[in-house]
């Protein structure tokens, strides 16, 4: 029954899925997981009807996984780093020009929180992010599809420190996990009603992901591991754009250190 939904709704033949890697394949079974979770919902009754789920909730389910498993093949891959930067307390930036000449940043650091906690705090609450990080302006979750997938609307900050001025996004988001891994995938996407703003420069993000997982022997720590794949648009030199990406990756972890500081403070205040 569910591989007949993964296909009817996705128009995936089965010698397709048969010559599939293991990580699409693994995309098609997550797929098929979400849409299963959708069904159970009731927002799927029958798979002949998979019209009602609407083409839509497929189209952007499916274009979170493959931003995903797009970002995680060129996150792991292993030819091509260089070191860009190096931050005294640990914080270290890789970066590799790809096809086409787009170079993307690797940002890895340790954390003072759990997978779980960063889920939370990057996925689930992703609307409040504007509160704790003053690079964003407004986050705004435009649809939700599944547990696991949203369509959202950001707009960045105009900071003294960003060269590049105000950028709107309009990106779809994706999760998963596997044991105590999170994995947080993006790309842009289009949606209907908020087309490209006058005065904005619509940015593209992705595909990028965020790999979450648990120190071993701290449970309460987290590797975070962050590929930013930007195209900023506008005409901006290359030099500038390549110095302000690996700055951004910075400034958000270290925005993102202060708010989980100041969230473990709270919660210290409140129980006493
Ligand atoms: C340099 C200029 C143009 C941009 C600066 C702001 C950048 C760093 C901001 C703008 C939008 C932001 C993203 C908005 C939403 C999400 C989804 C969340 O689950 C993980 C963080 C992530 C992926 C943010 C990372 C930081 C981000 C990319």
């Amino acid at each position: 029954m569910l591989p007949a939904v993964v296909k009817l709704c996705c128009g995936i033949s089965y010698p397709h899925v048969r010559s599939m890697t293991g990580l699409r394949r693994a995309a098609v079974a997550a797929l098929g997981q979400e849409l299963s979770h959708l069904q159970s919902e009731g927002h799927i009754t029958c798979p002949t009807q998979s019209a009602a789920v609407g083409h839509e909730d497929v189209f952007y389910l499916r274009q979170g996984e493959e931003a995903l498993n797009e970002a995680l093949e060129i996150v792991e891959s292993t030819d091509g780093w260089k070191l860009d930067l190096a931050e005294k307390n640990g914080d270290v930036i890789y970066s590799k020009v790809l096809k086409g000449n787009r170079k993307v940043f690797r940002l890895e650091a340790e954390l003072d929180a759990s997978p779980e906690e960063l889920y939370e705090i990057l996925f689930l609450r992703v609307e409040e992010m504007h509160r704790w990080n003053p690079s964003i302006t407004s986050i705004r979750v435009l649809k939700q599809v599944g547990r696991n997938t949203v369509v959202t609307h950001e707009v960045s900050a105009e900071t003294a420190g960003n060269l590049i001025g105000q950028r709107d996004f309009l990106s779809v988001r994706h999760s998963s996990r596997s044991g105590s891994r999170v994995y947080l995938g993006g790309a842009a996407t289009r949606f209907e009603s908020v087309p490209p703003q006058p005065g904005f420069v619509r940015a593209e993000d992705g595909p990028t992901c965020i790999i979450l997982h648990a120190l071993p022997h701290h449970s309460g720590k987290s590797r975070f591991i962050w590929l930013l794949n930007m195209d900023v648009k506008g005409w901006l030199p290359k030099s500038l754009v390549n110095k302000a990406l690996p700055r951004a990756q910075l400034d958000f972890t270290k925005h993102l250190r202060h708010h989980l500081t100041a969230q473990t403070q709270t919660q210290e205040k409140s129980r006493t």
